[in-house]
């Protein structure tokens, strides 16, 4: 299955820009793996945000079999938007900072893999969701981590290393903010410090914010964060070892259609990419809107 039996024309979009800097090699690789699969492959680069989504519609338009986004997850996010509700599949190669959604469906990190993954792949129909009729695929969020993503949106430095620095200087000062909020019409109280929107269960770097997400369980998970002091080293061992829901710092409620009004404009982030501030969001789910591929030997296969 895959594209290797089903698929004879793909066309591959890469942003140069994504991640800790562009590889020449990944040219190369991807048209020696397609031929080996005698497949059709084109290659375009991006020229400027919001260019990967115009691609991908051609794409659509051109009858691709394949569109394989080559980047990180804001890349994902601009071709996702070019194919949603199409019966294209997605491909990921991840070549971003973080690479949630790629990590989230065990898409493999390392490039020579990822690339032969694609023609090992299987399309599944995966839910989307918006924010305030943005398209979002992974975890979007409002609070802290929108202040963070505004921030970055403009420095250079990529990577771990650079959120790091950021993030605590910036933790001191970003206070928590009183919002309502409507899960599928029933009220939940908030004051908190990141409230995140999560489709898949990361950010990023295996940071879990929902370990319970799943991608096709038409449900998105809300968790409403409080502030948790500097000290408490374990909420953040909690993140990354995958039990964040066990710590009374969070509270985690799925739902399809969330309605979230702050007292005041709050930043926030769509798929890690800054969407400025703003008091009132309209989440809303879109269960099965996206076809994506997922590798036949992906270890996360069964919890996808
Ligand atoms: N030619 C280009 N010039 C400048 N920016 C671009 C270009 N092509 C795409 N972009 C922008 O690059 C941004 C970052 O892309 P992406 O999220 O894929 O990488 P990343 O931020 O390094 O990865 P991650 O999300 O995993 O941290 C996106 O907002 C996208 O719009």
């Amino acid at each position: 299955m895959g594209v290797e039996t089903r698929s004879k024309k793909v066309m591959f979009i890469v942003n140069k820009f994504a991640g800790t800097g562009y590889q020449p090699a990944v040219e190369g690789k991807m048209i020696e793996v397609s031929e080996r699969h005698d497949v059709e492959c084109t290659i375009e680069f991006t020229r400027s945000p919001g260019h990967a989504t115009e691609l991908a519609q051609a794409a659509v338009k051109e009858h691709f079999d394949a569109v394989v986004a080559v980047g990180g997850d804001g890349t994902i996010n601009e071709v996702a938007r070019g194919l949603v509700r199409s019966s294209v599949p997605m491909g990921i190669i991840p070549r971003g900072s973080g690479n949630g959604l790629s990590r989230h469906l065990g898409i493999p990190l390392k490039l020579h893999d990822a690339i032969n993954a694609v023609f090992r792949s299987s399309p599944v129909a995966v839910d989307t969701f918006t924010v305030n009729d943005k398209l979002s695929l992974n975890v979007s969020g409002i609070g802290f981590d929108g202040h963070i993503a505004n921030l970055f949106g403009g420095k250079t430095k990529r990577g771990l290393t650079g959120y790091t620095k950021l993030t605590i200087s910036e933790f001191l000062q970003f206070k928590e903010f009183d919002a309502s909020v409507l899960v599928d019409g029933n009220p939940v109280d908030a004051h908190a410090f990141i409230i995140a929107v999560a489709n898949s269960s990361q950010y990023g770097n295996n940071a879990r914010i929902a370990p319970a997400a799943s991608v096709c369980d038409g449900l998105l998970h809300l968790n409403i964060i409080r502030k948790v002091p500097m000290y408490r080293l374990d909420v953040v061992y909690a993140v990354f070892a995958g039990n964040i829901e066990r710590s009374s710092f969070c509270q985690i409620v799925a739902g399809q259609k969330i309605t979230i009004k702050t007292t005041k404009p709050i930043a926030y982030h769509v798929d890690g990419e800054p969407c400025g501030h703003h008091d009132n969001f309209q989440i809303t789910i879109n269960p099965s809107s996206l076809k994506v591929l997922v590798p036949d030997q992906s270890p996360r296969k069964h919890k996808i």
